[in-house]
Order: C-alpha cells, then structure tokens, then sequence
C-alpha cells in the first residue's frame, strides 16, 4: 500500500515513533588491554595508592579512600547545598587524584561517540572534561537531578564504574516516560579487568540507588563538543556496546516523506511543528555580538533531535529552530535570546508572520481533512478526532487563534475563531513542552549550583508546501522533475 492510500494518523503515528525510538544514552563495559589502567593515586598531603584491580583484596584501602573523600554536594537551584537526605557519598576533585585510566587511549569517547552522537555530530570530536572522583560506600546514594549545564557546547556526561565488588547502587536514567536501569554491580561482578560506562545527555534526569554493600566507585566527566574529530580506533574485540539503537535519520526521513506524500495532509500548505526532545543549554547572559545561542544549539543536536533536522533537510525542508520561552505566564518561540519587543517587530520570518508578529503556543492548525467530509475544500479533522465520525469538527475548521486568546493555552479557546484572515498556523507533530513535568522540577537539582547556563526547550518548525504541489511534483518525478529536496523547498 503507498502513503497515499494509508490513513494520516497512521502516517503520523509511524513519524513520531521514529523519533522516540533512541535511548538518549549509551552504555557498555569496556575491557582494559593494561593492567595500569585502574591504579589510582590521590591525597595531596598524605599520597596514597590503589591498585583497583586487585581491590577485591584489599577492602582496608577502599575504606580508606571512602573516609578521605570530601561529603558530595549537590546545586539546589543557584544554591551549593550539603543535604545527606538527598546526596549521601563522598567525592574527590579533579585536582586531588590521579588515574592512569584514560578515555581517550581506551577508545572509550570514540565509541561513545558512536554510541550517542547522530549525523554531522557523530563526527565532532569529543573534550572530556574529568569532574570527580565519587566514593558510594553501604548506604550511599544519589537522588534523582539533572547534571548542570556548564556551557553552551557541553552535550552529556559519562561516568565510568571501576570493577570494586558492590552491591546495590544501580544507575537509573529517565527520559520523556522512560527509564533504563545500568546495574555496574551484575556487570562488573567476577571481572577486575574492565570497566563498565554510561553515557547520556545532560538533560538525562538520573540517580543512584542505595549501595547494599561494598564499595561503588565512579569517575564522572563532562562532554563537550570540541571542533571536528579524529579517527576511530579499533575497538573490536574488547567493546561490547549494550545500548543504544540508534537515532535513524532514513527511518525518520522516511517517515516523514509518507506523511507528505498524502494528499490529505495539509492539503493546503502550512507548518509542521516539532518540539526536541531533548533540553538545551543557552548561556545565562547573551550579549549582541556573542555567538546566537541558536546557532550554537543546531550545531549540537543530540540522538533524534540531529536525525530529525537532518531529515527535513534531506527532504528539501528548510528546519528552523526555535527557543520555547515563558513570559508573562505565556508561552513563546523566540528567534534568538533578546526582548520580545523586538522580536515582534522582526516581521521577515514567517513564524512570526501573524499581525503581533508572535508565534503562539497552541495548535493552530489541523493536519489533514476527514474522511468522512472531504468533498468542501475548508474542512480539515484534527487528528485526534478524525476517526469518529461523530465530533463535530466544524469548530476546528481551519483553526486559528483570535487576537485575544493568541497566547492562550487554553484548549476551549478556539470556538468562534475567525478563519478569514488567520495567520499561517503551526501543526506540533510532536507538542511542545516536551520536558515532562517530573524532569523540569528534577532541573532544580543539579551535580552543581548553577551558574552560567540554563536549559531551554527548543523547536524544530519547517514549511510544507501545498498537497497538489507536493504530490504532482512528486508523482512526476520520474519524468525529470527536479528532486524532491527541491519540491518541498520553500522560498528563502
Ligand atoms: O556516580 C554516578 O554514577 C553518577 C554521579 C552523578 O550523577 C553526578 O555526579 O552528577
Ligand atoms: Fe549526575
């Protein structure tokens, strides 16, 4: 069956699978080819030393390096706090040890860029920026948070786990209603010789889990995009990478070029909305002149965020991103960081083409026409409701926002909208606010108070031609037509 003859909710359905389907993580167990890797070194006064692969043997040692250990603290909001309710272990700084463990030599940041990274970002070299020592010893944990943004181009963090025997202490990362659960104690149980690792987006909401016994001892590092990349090194062998299924830019794009192959998705041309799924840093203060935290935010796409903008592209869809903002209580897309005011006045881009010049947050427009009334050129169904035949979709015909309720989030609002001079409206494939609720109150915990960035949601919104443009030029394709990257272009 073609796309054209398949329902809309399907084609829809299928699109926004396609870009939930990657964990926002990688992890795996590396095996060390030196038997130094896992000597440590730390105390500035007193230096002491272990070999952690022969930790089994000498758990004296690991008490000792657990009482040495300063108590972790965590950010609560702007705020540097010690509460033992919420963080109980003991951390040590950068600057106070020493390993021989090395992230680059192993190869371990080139599989987790192949693990994590999609499309151009997969060929970026990777800064990793050693943070601490963590010590879990029984009874240790760390409540759910979100690790602080540092900087507008750090992307994740990684956190290796030495092989010292233990129990408990599982690492559980959640993500837009899913969760996976990393249990070093099952994976590094009888094996001195590796390590096991996760790496995950920042805005990864994460914890630790109560250590039932033993000793968990972690190194954690901040990711950053640093420049493009070196070469891969040969990892076969010694790497088993347990996660993820990749982003899949073709199954994506593929998704989406059948949702417009469909005459009945918006038959008339419009904008198709995606909100990211994953957060993004934008530095805290934002001078004109300084980098457009935007720009920065599209060269740092992360998992299905980068396979989606590379699909619109492929598809000759111009994808424009967006910075989702709350003011006055009332949701925005913003062009770049800087005054609303502004902003509106900025009347050349389309998203902002409606009379206050302010793309609103609700839906404002519907996909496709029903089923049951195709024959009148004005009336689309929303999605939600097209299957039933008895709603009454007259009310969303040709949806609009009224000056009034333009910022509304009020889902009653759009009763008596008037149609005639409605602003090009915005189809949210995936809504906006992607942020669950449970991670945006989990972003005021951070692994530090935060300082100079903050996350922001981000959109994705691209412009699609009319159906008969689309499909006529699609269907004569064959026949020397311009690719279908140009058919779906719209003008600059
Ligand atoms: O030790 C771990 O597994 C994670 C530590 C952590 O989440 C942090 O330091 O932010
Ligand atoms: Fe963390």
């Amino acid at each position: 069956m073609s796309a054209t003859d398949t329902h809309p909710s399907v084609l829809l359905d299928c699109l926004r699978l396609t870009l939930t389907e990657a964990p926002p993580l990688c992890n795996g167990i590396l095996k060390l080819s030196s038997a130094g890797d896992l000597e440590l070194y730390y105390g500035r006064e007193s230096p002491r030393f272990i070999d952690i692969a022969h930790a089994v043997q000498y758990q004296d040692a690991l008490d000792e390096l657990e009482r040495t250990c300063d108590p972790a603290v965590f950010g609560r909001n702007q705020e540097t706090v010690l509460d033992e309710t919420y963080r109980k272990a003991g951390k040590m700084d950068a600057e106070n040890f020493m390993t021989r463990f090395d992230v680059y030599s192993t190869g371990l940041i080139d599989a987790v860029r192949q693990g994590l990274l999609t499309g151009p970002q997969e060929k970026k070299a990777i800064k990793a920026e050693l943070y601490k020592l963590n010590v879990y010893g029984r009874g240790a944990f760390f409540k759910p948070h979100v690790d602080t943004p540092r900087a507008d181009n750090m992307f994740g963090s990684l956190v290796v786990i030495f092989p010292t025997p233990h129990e408990g202490g599982e690492l559980v990362l959640r993500h837009q209603d899913e969760e996976w659960t990393i249990d070093s104690a099952d994976l590094l149980s009888g094996h001195s010789d590796r390590i096991a690792f996760v790496a995950f987006f920042s805005d990864v909401e994460h914890e630790v889990l109560p250590v039932l016994s033993g000793h968990r001892i972690t190194l954690t590092y901040n990711l950053y995009f640093a420049g493009n990349a070196g070469l891969d090194r040969g990892l076969a062998g010694q790497l088993t990478m347990l996660q993820p299924l990749h982003a899949n830019p073709d199954a994506i794009q593929d998704a989406l070029r059948a949702l417009l192959s469909s005459k009945k998705v918006l038959p008339r041309g419009g904008m198709l909305g995606f909100s990211l799924s994953h957060v993004y840093p934008v530095p805290s203060t934002w001078d004109t002149g300084d980098a457009n935290p935007r720009v920065t935010i599209e060269q740092g796409l992360k998992g299905s965020d980068a396979a989606l903008f590379q699909a619109c592209r492929a598809l000759g869809l111009r994808p424009r991103l967006r910075l989702e903002m709350d003011e006055s209580g009332k949701r925005y897309l913003f062009k770049w960081m800087g005054s609303l005011t502004e902003q509106m006045d900025d009347s050349d881009d389309d998203i902002f083409a409606d009379d206050s010049g302010v793309a609103v947050y609700e839906n404002l427009q519907t996909l496709y026409e029903s089923d049951d009334d195709t024959t009148t050129d004005d009336t689309t169904a929303d999605p939600n409701t097209a299957d039933d035949p008895t709603v009454d979709d007259t009310t969303n015909d040709n949806t609009t926002a009224d000056d009034d309720d333009r910022c509304s989030e009020d889902e009653d609002s759009d009763s008596d909208r008037d149609s005639s001079n409605s602003p090009a409206g915005v189809y949210w494939v995936t809504e906006l606010g992607g942020m669950n609720s449970t991670t945006r109150e989990y972003l005021r915990y951070g692994n530090e108070a935060s300082i100079s960035c903050f996350y922001v949601n981000v959109c994705l919104v691209a412009d699609v031609k009319p159906a008969k443009q689309r499909v006529a030029r699609k269907e004569s394709k064959a026949a020397g037509e311009p690719s279908e990257a140009a058919a779906n272009a719209t003008a600059e």
